[in-house]
């Protein structure tokens, strides 16, 4: 019999939403000290069990146990006040604010005003040496990284005396360095008999800090393994009920004539200061171009440019050999560009609108959409309901609003509108992210598929294995300019996180650019 007290235990939880049961009889249970991983395909249910577990639902059926003792929560107040705090994906930092500040934002009952604020950064000081969260106290959120920001919502879980930590793909947003120090820290959380738990779709990251691992399909739990005793592809088929491939299978390119050519561009941000630096780079039918480079190297700034969302202050965007620089957006999507962009919230998707509306978001002006302004119902519930079907995008019904699908699944309305467009230059940025293997594998043939087909690719990815394995050249970003052009096929790891972090080589010296 095993000693280690049961911090959480969820017994038989259901919750149904109209025309799904997100979780169906769900039990799971975590340990003191533990990292146990949620791992599930998009729309399985995770985010639905843990908004539960955070009080942000109320279970249809089922209780829950926290520390032993049945509990139910109302808010996620009530949450926090029984020792849960979440890491959300989307961070919920005032900008303006110092660290401290929005560390003790909102940590209740005391009034801001009333803080003792030394005090306080006393504290924040304290935690963060406990637990190996180095940060600096007195820094203003808008100056410090995505990872520093991470930090801080740890921290926020923290002072408010947070011992079960759930942490929503947390590595989604860290470059490759951040995600190893984050490790790092869980791993410092759970030795200091914090209790976490983990949704991820990386197999790696799981197999690499978590103790054991929950799978759950189609809202159900499928089982609990030891991670010592399981391995990626074990995970994998659990998760989608079949084998899965993680190799891309892809044909030599062929190359074409140049669909997208930047030359020489510069561009600034609204705080003056260069982006972009005499940029050049040129990208054909035909060929997957990916851009590896660390984040905030110029990389959406670059994309930003040629999509007409910021203007370049030199240099031109060419497409197909038209001159498309500092042209409005309704012109370049006009000319062929599909963008998957990087923040599927922000500019992906109009939330409050429904699926089927964000399937002809840039198209339901045009036949067969619309006739004399009039839009055709039918026709877009025709076109909504194929790409639904064509791209496995889990929804009840075409009217489901866009906000109610999982994160997964809003990805794959994305890439399914975008591909769909039959775009001569399609630009993808992080494409994967957030989705689970089954759709990854998916995703990742979709894009070949349109090589093969004749477009060209622009790919952007933090994940550098997905550069490597997609792309045919890969173009390293570094300070705005590119820093070398290398063959994908000949390019190691080691040389590209080399050229990342500003070193030079001579031997892609010569493909610099524009050939
Ligand atoms: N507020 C809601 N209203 C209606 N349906 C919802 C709501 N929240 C979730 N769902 C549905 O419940 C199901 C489970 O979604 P959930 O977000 O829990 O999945 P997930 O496993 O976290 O997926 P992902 O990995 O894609 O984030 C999905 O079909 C989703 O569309």
């Amino acid at each position: 019999m095993s000693l280690v007290e049961t911090v959480v235990e969820m017994r038989g939880i259901t919750k149904r939403f109209p025309g799904i049961i997100a979780n169906d009889n769900i039990s799971f249970s975590v340990k003191k000290g533990e990292i146990h991983a949620l791992l599930g395909e998009n729309g399985a249910g995770k985010s639905t069990l843990m908004n539960i577990l955070f009080g942000l639902y109320e279970p249809d059926e089922g209780e829950i146990l926290i520390h032993g003792k049945k509990v139910r929560m109302k808010s996620s107040k009530e949450a926090n006040r029984l020792g849960i705090g979440m890491v959300h994906q989307h961070f919920m930092l005032v900008k303006p604010f110092t660290v401290t500040e929005n560390i003790i934002l909102g940590s209740e009952p005391v009034k801001f005003i009333s803080i003792d604020s030394k005090a306080a950064k006393q504290k924040v000081i304290e935690i963060s040496e406990q637990y190996g969260l180095a940060v600096n106290p007195d820094a203003i959120i808008s100056d410090i990284s995505v990872g520093m920001e991470q930090r801080v919502e740890i921290l926020k879980t923290l002072y408010r005396g947070a011992d079960i930590l759930i942490f929503d793909e947390p590595t989604a947003v860290l470059t490759p360095q951040e995600i190893n120090e984050l490790m790092k820290i869980m791993k410092n959380l759970v030795s200091e008999g914090k209790s976490i738990i983990l949704i991820t779709h990386k197999l790696k990251e799981i197999m690499a800090v978590s103790d054991n691992v929950t799978v759950i399909r189609r809202g159900k739990v499928v089982g609990t393994v030891q991670t010592s005793e399981t391995n990626p592809n074990e995970l994998a088929a659990m998760m989608v009920g079949k084998e899965v491939s993680f190799e891309v299978q892809k044909k030599e390119a062929e190359p074409k004539h140049v669909v997208l050519q930047i030359n020489k561009v510069t561009a600034f941000n609204e705080k003056k200061v260069k982006v972009l630096n005499d940029i050049s780079l040129e990208v054909r039918a035909g060929e997957i171009v990916g851009i590896a480079g660390v984040d905030g190297n110029g990389q959406s700034d670059l994309i930003e440019s040629i999509t007409g969302l910021h203007k370049v202050t030199s240099g031109k965007i060419l497409l197909n050999g038209k001159d498309m620089t500092n042209k409005s957006v309704r012109t370049i999507i006009e000319a062929g560009v599909s963008h998957i962009p990087e923040d599927r919230h922000r500019s992906g998707l109009i939330l409050d609108f429904s699926i089927g509306q964000n399937m002809v978001l840039e198209t339901y002006y045009k036949a067969p959409f619309s006739k004399n302004k009039v839009i055709n119902e039918k026709e877009v519930s025709k076109y909504a309901n194929r790409l639904i079907e064509e791209y496995d995008v889990r929804t009840p019904s075409e009217h489901t609003l866009a906000r109610s699908l999982s994160g997964g699944n809003q990805q794959k309305a994305i890439i399914a509108r975008e591909v769909d467009k039959n775009p001569d230059l399609l630009i993808a940025v992080q494409p994967t992210r957030g989705v689970d293997v089954g759709a990854i594998e998916f995703i990742h043939k979709r894009l070949i598929e349109q090589r093969d087909m004749g477009k060209a690719v622009l790919l952007i990815s933090f994940e550098l294995d997905e550069v490597m394995q997609l792309s045919d050249r890969i173009a390293v970003i570094y300070e705005g300019q590119i820093a070398a052009v290398v063959d994908a096929k000949e390019t190691t790891e080691k040389e590209l996180g080399y050229l990342m972090a500003g070193g030079t080589n001579n031997k892609a010296g010569d493909s610099h650019g524009i050939k």
